[in-house]
């Protein structure tokens, strides 16, 4: 682990759209240099959590903390810096190029003044080198596939650098190979130290990447650990409504989570 990990956590959190409570009384870790994936049915809360971890959103009541520090005591600027976060539907301007959204991704580490570095044309051309896209980089963004597009959005945030990632779904829309490349690339990132925080739905991937899961259920904190101690049948049921057999994963030795038949 490198002097740039850290950790994020959260005390006592409750989270609110105007009156209606979303995240209730949640207290967890995201341990530094390491993948934590976050789990949970639709609706349960994991974006909003997210959102949170990244700033974006105020807590009604409790605390998240980026290495011990509330983030309210740490400026906009200073957090762009440390924690980079990839929205669900990010949104981004008309007509622009591949290349031109990865180098947003450098926006926070410049000055206002500042000159596009060597050190800013590394980072975007790795970045678009780890998500498969610099022979896309000339094309319009509002051209490309869904998973296409996805993978930009990616890179985008990997160009970011932080010490920390933040990404919600990012493997939506894209076909099995490019999801474990996604996952491979998460996974060698905090093999450099990083921490990385994903929203997924896929138990199976989610099992075989994440040093970590936190698996949410209606705003509440059902369990984190590692993937062998939070996937339990009894627990996947309970919270999914849906039975499951575990295997052992000839890959990992992880427990493999297979949906059972309903009928
Ligand atoms: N901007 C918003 N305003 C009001 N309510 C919202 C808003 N965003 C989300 N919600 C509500 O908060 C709850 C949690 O939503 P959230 O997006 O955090 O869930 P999620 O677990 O990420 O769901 P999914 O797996 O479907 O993406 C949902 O009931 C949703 O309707």
């Amino acid at each position: 682990m490198t002097d740039d990990s850290e950790g994020l956590q959260t005390r006592h959190l409750v989270l609110s759209y105007g009156r209606r409570r979303v995240i209730e009384d949640v207290s967890l870790s995201v341990e530094p240099g390491r993948l934590t994936i976050i789990l949970g049915p639709n609706g349960c809360g994991k974006s909003t959590l997210l959102r949170a971890l990244a700033g974006q959103i105020r807590p009604d009541a409790g605390a998240v903390l980026l290495a011990g520090r509330p983030l309210r005591h740490i400026g906009a600027r200073a957090l762009a810096r440390r924690v980079g976060f990839l929205p669900q539907a990010p949104l981004a301007p008309e007509g622009i190029t591949v290349s031109a959204l990865v180098r947003l991704g450098r926006h926070p580490h410049r000055g206002p003044l500042s000159a596009w570095s060597a050190a800013d044309r590394a980072a975007c051309d790795r970045a678009l080198a780890a998500t498969g896209m610099s022979g896309l980089s000339a094309a319009p963004l509002d051209a490309l596939s869904g998973g296409q597009r996805q993978r930009a959005w990616i890179a985008m945030s990997l160009a970011q650098e932080t010490p920390t990632l933040l990404l919600d779904e990012p493997t939506t829309y894209l076909d099995l190979a490019h999801q474990i490349d996604v996952l491979e690339t998460l996974h060698a990132m905090t093999r450099q130290g990083r921490t990385v925080l994903a929203v997924l739905h896929d138990l199976q991937l989610a099992a075989r990447y994440a040093d970590r899961l936190i698996l949410l259920h209606e705003g509440r904190l059902k369990a984190e650990g590692t993937p062998a101690e939070v996937l339990t049948a009894a627990r996947v049921e309970d919270v999914f409504g849906l039975p499951v057999r575990l295997l052992d994963d000839p890959e990992t030795g992880r427990p493999l989570p297979i949906p059972r038949r309903r009928a």
